[in-house]
Formats: C-alpha cells, structure tokens, sequence
C-alpha cells in the first residue's frame, strides 16, 4: 500500500467532513417579509451580456447639482467654482451646474460663470428644474449669455410617487412632463438669444420603479413636444434615483428602452445611478452595454444617501481595461484633495482607485506575488525594449500601475504581522536596491516577524532599513563584532593560488590577517581559520547597485560558521572588498550571541 493511500484511508475515517447541511445558518428574526423584491424583465433575446465597453460614453458631471444638494453644508461659490475648474480641467464637457431656481446662490453661481467668461466654448453647462413654471422662467432666466447650455426638467412617474407625493393618475404625470418641456422651449424662446447653443433633457424620475410601458409612452410624448431630429438632440436619462435592483434588471430596463424608443438616432440615452445597493457603477456599466450612451454621476461617487454613481470609479475601470475614459485621472490625489476640500467629505481608504491604501498589500502572499511581478515586468520590459512605463502592465494584485495615476510605488507594500519574505525583499529593493537571495530573504523575514510578534503593528521601510543595518552592516556608528577589515590589504596569485594579507581588528586589537586559497574568498576563509574561526562558504551572490565610475557592489554569502548556517552583506566600490566585507559580516552575526 502506498503512504498517500493510507493517508486517505485514514482521513475517511474521521467524522463526517463538513457538507453544506451541516452549516447551519439561524433565522435573523429581522422583519424581512414587509420587503417586496424587484422581480425580472422579460427580455428572454438580451443583447448586453456578451457586449464589451470599448469606448468612453459622453459624460456629465453634476457634482455641483445632485452631489451639492446632499452635502450638510452646500458648496460656497468659491468652492464651487474650485470644482468647476477641476471638472473643467479633468475634461468634463458636459457640467451640471446646478438647480438655479433653488435660490440665490445656485442662481448667482450661475451667472459667475457664465459673466466671468469661466465656461470653455467646448463645454455645455446644464441646470436642473422641477416642472413648475415660475421654476422654469427662473432657471431659464439664469442661462443668458452662456455659450453652451442645457435646461433639465424632471418629474418622478414611478406608482408610488403618483400615488403619494403627486397624488394622481397616469396622465396627470404625464401632463407634468408635457407642459413642462414645452414651457421650458417657450421661456428659452422668449429669453435665450441666439447665441446661447441650447439643449434638453429630461428624466422620469424614479424610472427604476416606473413601469417601462408607462416610462416609454411619458418619453415619447415629451419627445411629441421637443421633436427630436437632424441637429436636434434630445437627452432622455432613465436615473434609479433609489437604487432598488440588481444591475442586471435595470441594463434590461436600459436595452429594453433604447430598443423601443422611437427616433432612436436622435436621443441621448442616459444612465443616472444612484449607489442604495452598493451597485451604482455595476448598473452604469451593464447600463452602457445595454445601450446607455452618456453618464451622470459624480466624483467618488458624492451624492444623495449612498451617493451618485462614481465617476472616477466608472471612468478609471475603463482605463484598466485600456480604454481611454477621456477624463484625465493622471493627478489623482489632487482631484481627490479639490474634492475633499469642495464637498468637505472625506474619500475613505479603501475607495477604489483613489483611497489611501488601495495599492498597498500587507499580506504575504499578495507581497511576494507583486515583487515577482515587478520583477517580470521589468525583464519583459528590457527584453522588448521598451521603457518599463509603457510596457503592458501585468502585476498580480495591482489592477492598474499605481505611477498611472501619479502614485508612488513607496506604498505598494507595507509590513505587519502578515507580511513574509517577499514584502520584506521588495522594500530592500526598492528603496536601497538590494537584492536578496532567496534563502537570505527567508532569514531575514524571520528577523523582521520576531520584531512584528513582539511589537504588533507596522514595521515601517525606514525600521526595516535599521534592522537590516542592525543585522548585518556593522557602521562606524554601531559598530559591533569581533571582527572588522580595515587599512590596506594585498592580493598576489602564484601557481594558481591566491595569497591574502589584509590589516583587521580582531578583539579590539589590530592584526595582519593572511590565507591562501583558489580565490580571494577561499583565502580569507583561510586566514581567518588561522585564528581559529572555523567558516565554510555555501553560497555566493552579488550585484552592482549602481551605475559608473563610483558605482558601488553588493556582495551576499551564506557561510556555516563553528557549524551555524547564515548569512552575511557587505557592501563596497571593490566587489572583492564586498565580499570579504560579506564573510566578515556572517561571521560576526555567527559570533555575537
Ligand atoms: C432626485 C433628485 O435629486 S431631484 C432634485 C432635487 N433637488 C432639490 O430639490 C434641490 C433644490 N430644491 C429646492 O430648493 C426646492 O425644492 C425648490 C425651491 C425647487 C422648490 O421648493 P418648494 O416650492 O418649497 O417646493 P418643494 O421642494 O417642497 O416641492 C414640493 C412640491 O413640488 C412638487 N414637485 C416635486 N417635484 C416636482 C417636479 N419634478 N415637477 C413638478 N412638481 C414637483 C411636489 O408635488 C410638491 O407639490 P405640492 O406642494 O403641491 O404638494
Ligand atoms: C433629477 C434626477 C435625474 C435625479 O437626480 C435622480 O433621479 O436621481
């Protein structure tokens, strides 16, 4: 019988492993069953499952509209015209501006932009109104002079806002809709002159929850007022406003609208989701691939309750995928520092893309995977001959390379009590670009988790770097060890042999230490058995850490020494001298109790 089959044997006589019925899950006692659940679409010939995103869509930011109307405190016009900037400079070309007949500031902000000559020739702005005439003169009333804008009209139509907030039938919504977009065509007729480039959208609210029939027949009547055609646009954005499915059902919604809409050419059709299920960039791009051409949505996803659809989110996954967002992401701690200081809200840690720690891994497996991958990447690299900032990007744990988007590579690890070799190896790279032999980067990590288990916490690059030094860099100023090379030292080869003589303090008391070997390391191992250290070389590594005439070499060896296996560094111009700087290191490390 063999020792694996009799290890199985073994393990079937243990108690039953565990099965799905042996995990027994207790009921929450939460009231559950007063939730009613979303249901599907019957849409059996979907189309968006199989399509791919491989282009941006039009974006519209309305950080300054729907992510001011949730904050605490409301954006002042100079914070708000810090975010419009920013938009502007990000390259949003579509910028909702606000909801000018809220009151004076919204109206006001407005009229700075467009009096202090702030909007670009190529970006539309657009104000959002209710479907209430004095609503509508007022924000139409805003918008003189602008080169580019668009008014946005919306009213909910969904059965429970008819019944509860607008208390009437499907028509009487309807009607809302219909005489609204024809009072904002009449108002923009009377007070917009001709310069100002002039768009619409409209938004049945709620359209998650609408029926879609009812949605279909409210857009095509707005449509019936607006008419829709060559050189006339019209923007019709389907929002969750609540988001209250999976994404699925809404991309349905999404492909079933943009397959029954008629004058399909001539619509803008635009996704507007908000995040209550944590979806909100799921259903935006299962939105896209249903069909949505354009984007609403704000900054890391700011916004009312759970927020507004994240457009940095949407706009950066494309980018991993190699498609250009067409907004530039590159600086992204500074889009994340106007933000924070526009909304006063806070972007947590783990934000995707943009939080503090989201290019960083504790974690030991993560760490030694993200070093060989930097490694790869590297030869991959220099093999094609391509610089390594260009070359395709492939590190396991990293979606995207964290310079992409103006981060450092100082973060990428950090380490606690998680971490292993490779963390540990990556960091001695990357700051002092020392290159670890595999066994030295196991002894070493044990060095290190002895320190993380005895002190819990973060063992910063810099207390790496001093434990290092501690371990095996003896320094003028610690300058501990028996043993250390100094003053001149000479090499002569005769008959093959190498002879050494090299000045050392030994105890305290200088001496002239001299061996013979097959090389200058087999030599000083020679000496130094002549006073009495018995050192044995097992493994020999080096590398240059520079470049040029000053360039300085590494030198690693894992010496048994009286019998104990370790390892020892030296570092010097003189690869020679580094490596004897090396034994001298492992013998000292052997010797110090
Ligand atoms: C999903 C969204 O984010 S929608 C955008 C929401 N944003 C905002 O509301 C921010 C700015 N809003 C405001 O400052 C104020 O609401 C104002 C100034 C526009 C209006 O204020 P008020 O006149 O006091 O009305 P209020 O906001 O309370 O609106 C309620 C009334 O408007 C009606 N209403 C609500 N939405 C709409 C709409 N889209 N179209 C027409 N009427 C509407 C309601 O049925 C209600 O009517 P009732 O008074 O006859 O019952
Ligand atoms: C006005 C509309 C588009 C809105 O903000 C929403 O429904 O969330």
């Amino acid at each position: 019988m063999t020792e694996q089959s009799s290890i199985a044997r073994a393990f079937n006589d243990r108690p039953t492993p565990i099965t799905a019925a042996s995990v027994q899950q207790k009921p929450s006692g939460m009231p559950f069953e007063r939730y009613v659940p979303f249901g599907t679409i019957d849409l059996p010939d979907r189309t968006w499952p199989s399509k791919m995103i491989t282009q941006a869509p039009r974006w519209l930011s309305t950080d300054l509209r729907d992510g001011n109307q949730a904050l605490i405190d409301p954006m002042s016009p100079a914070r708000k015209r810090k975010m419009f900037d920013l938009l502007v400079r990000l390259g949003y070309k579509e910028i909702e501006v606000g909801f000018p007949s809220s009151g004076a500031t919204d109206f006001e902000f407005v009229r700075s932009l467009i009096n202090e000559g702030a909007i670009p020739e190529d970006v539309t702005i657009s104000v959002l109104t209710q479907a209430r005439e004095d609503l509508i003169e007022r924000t139409v009333e805003s918008l003189v002079g602008a080169p580019r804008a668009t008014v946005h009209l919306y009213n909910a139509t969904s059965p429970l806002f008819r019944r509860v907030v607008f208390k009437g039938s499907k028509d009487d919504i309807k009607g809302i809709a219909v005489d609204g977009t024809r009072l904002v065509m009449e108002y923009a007729e009377k007070i917009l002159r001709d310069d100002t480039v002039f768009g619409y959208e409209y938004s049945p609210e709620i359209f998650i929850d609408t029926e879609l029939d009812f949605a279909l027949e409210v857009c095509e009547a707005v449509m019936d007022v607006w008419q829709p055609g060559e050189g006339r646009e019209i923007i019709l954005n389907l929002p969750t406003t609540v988001e209250r499915s999976t994404p699925n059902v809404y991309a349905d919604k999404i492909e079933w609208m943009s397959r029954n809409l008629s004058r399909r050419e001539f619509i803008a059709l635009s996704t507007h989701p908000h995040n209550d299920r944590g979806t909100g960039v799921a259903s935006a791009e299962l939105a896209i691939m249903a069909g949505a051409d354009r984007v609403e949505g704000c900054l890391f996803g700011q916004g009312e309750r759970t927020g507004n659809l994240d457009l940095v989110n949407v706009g950066m996954n494309l980018f991993s995928q190699g498609v250009d967002p067409m907004i530039d992401f590159s600086d992204i701690d500074e889009i994340r520092r106007t933000y924070e200081y526009c909304n006063q809200m806070v972007v947590p840690e783990r934000h995707p893309y943009a939080g503090d720690l989201v290019y960083t891994s504790f974690s030991g497996s993560h760490q030694d995977a993200i070093k060989k991958g930097f490694d790869a990447l590297e030869a991959d690299a220099a093999a094609a001959g391509v610089p390594v900032g260009e070359y395709t990007w492939g590190v396991p744990y990293l979606p995207i390379d964290p310079k992409d988007v103006g981060r450092s590579y100082e973060a990428v690890i950090r380490v606690n009590s998680q971490s292993g070799k490779g963390g540990i190896a990556y960091v001695l790279k990357n700051d002092h670009k020392l290159d670890l032999p595999r066994r030295m980067q196991i002894e070493f990590s044990r060095i290190i988790q002895a320190k993380t288990d005895a002190e819990g916490g973060e063992v910063t690059p810099a207390d790496i770097w001093a434990v290092f030094q501690d371990e095996y860099l003896p320094t003028k100023d610690n300058p501990w060890g028996r043993i250390a090379l100094s003053g001149s030292r000479s090499l002569t080869t005769e008959d093959g042999r190498d002879a050494l003589s090299t000045e050392a303090v030994v105890d305290g008391v200088p001496v002239t230490l001299t061996g013979t070997g097959n090389g200058p390391v087999s030599a000083f191992g020679d000496a130094l058995a002549r006073i009495g250290v018995d050192v044995r070389v097992l493994d020999y590594a080096e590398h240059a850490l520079s470049e040029g005439g000053d360039a300085q070499a590494a030198a690693y060896v894992e010496c048994a020494v009286d019998g104990k296996v370790l390892w020892g560094v030296g570092i010097d111009g003189n690869t020679v001298l580094a490596s004897l700087k090396a034994m001298v290191s492992a013998v000292n490390r052997a010797q110090r109790g």
